[in-house]
């Protein structure tokens, strides 16, 4: 997608997200001069501000006055104080495109807590944004213009894909595969390390050959056009080795442990949405 025309955009938090987002922005050509980052401590201010000559403040309310869109990338626990103080100390909110890139809290929470007349897209990402490999939802409300879309559409392709998606509760369901996906995948790949480990070999090998055969996994994925399942069967020799390991997973019931775990994620999601 072609760089759209730059607006004044302030994070709000300077984490793990905000940090792989902007380094996405900056690499797809999006003006530095027109990014502002804020957060209570200077580390990682920066750092940002060193790398990628952006604006940053310890002051949220004063980055997000002087910008067009405002990311609140805080986690939920924090979101209703730092709306809070937004709402006291930046007049025309209604007048700036408002995203949150926080699990769980919903729309017109926000609205309670900013301003009833935002405009709002809320968008979930994961931590793959970090090496450029991400997955972000996104869902807008109906006050968002299809300019406002394309442009926060522009700032997550830098990290990954888009996909747009129904409502709030798909979201949450995106949420539960893909914003909480890598740890699954990191749970699982940390058990087959153990268990390398556990018949011999040593943790560097067991890793080594865990994380080159997810990746190898991964690549092969992205590239057929076979479906998993299909994939899957053919590294299963009949009478093989694989079949055996296969079956201990089958056994364990490895689909309803993933259904139970996605089921899980959003029940917490929507608790989130009440909580926060
Ligand atoms: N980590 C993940 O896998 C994902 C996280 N998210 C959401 O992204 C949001 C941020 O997550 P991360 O970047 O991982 O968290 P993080 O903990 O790395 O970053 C949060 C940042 O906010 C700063 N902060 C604390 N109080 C603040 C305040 N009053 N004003 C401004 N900044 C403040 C912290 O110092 C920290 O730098 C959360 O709401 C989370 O739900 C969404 C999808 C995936
Ligand atoms: O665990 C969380 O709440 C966040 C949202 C998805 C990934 N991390």
């Amino acid at each position: 997608m072609s760089t759209p025309t730059p607006r004044k955009i302030a994070f709000i938090g300077a984490g793990n997200m905000t940090q792989s987002i902007v380094g996405g922005m900056v690499k797809s050509g999006y003006p530095a001069d027109h990014i502002f980052v804020s957060n209570p401590s200077d580390a990682k201010l920066n750092t940002l501000k060193e790398r990628h000559q952006l604006h940053v403040s310890n002051d949220n309310a004063e980055i997000a006055q002087q910008a067009e869109v405002i990311v609140l990338a805080v986690k939920p626990q924090l979101m209703a104080d730092v709306c809070a103080d937004l709402s006291r100390r930046v007049p025309n909110l209604d007048s700036k495109l408002i995203v949150s890139i926080a699990a769980g809290i919903r729309i017109p929470k926000y609205r309670q807590y900013l301003n009833e007349n935002i405009t709002m897209i809320r968008v979930m990402p994961n931590t793959p944004s970090l090496v450029g490999e991400g997955v972000s939802g996104l869902v807008a409300d109906d006050r968002a213009s299809a300019a406002d879309k394309a442009f926060i559409e522009f700032a997550f392709d830098g990290v990954g894909q888009t996909l747009w998606v129904a409502d709030e509760d798909e979201l949450d369901i995106l949420g539960a595969v893909a914003g909480s996906g890598p740890a699954y995948f990191f749970e699982f790949m940390a058990s087959l390390q153990k268990a390398a480990v556990a018949l011999g070999f040593d943790h560097e090998k067991a890793r080594a050959m865990v994380q080159q055969t997810a990746l190898g996994a991964a690549t092969m994925a992205i590239d057929s056009d076979l479906e998993l399942e299909d994939l899957r069967k053919q590294v299963t020799s009949k009478g093989g080795s694989t079949a055996k390991g296969i079956e201990v997973y089958q056994a364990a019931d490895i689909d309803d442990i993933s259904e139970q775990a996605v089921r899980a994620a959003v029940a917490r999601n929507q608790e989130m949405a009440k909580l926060f």
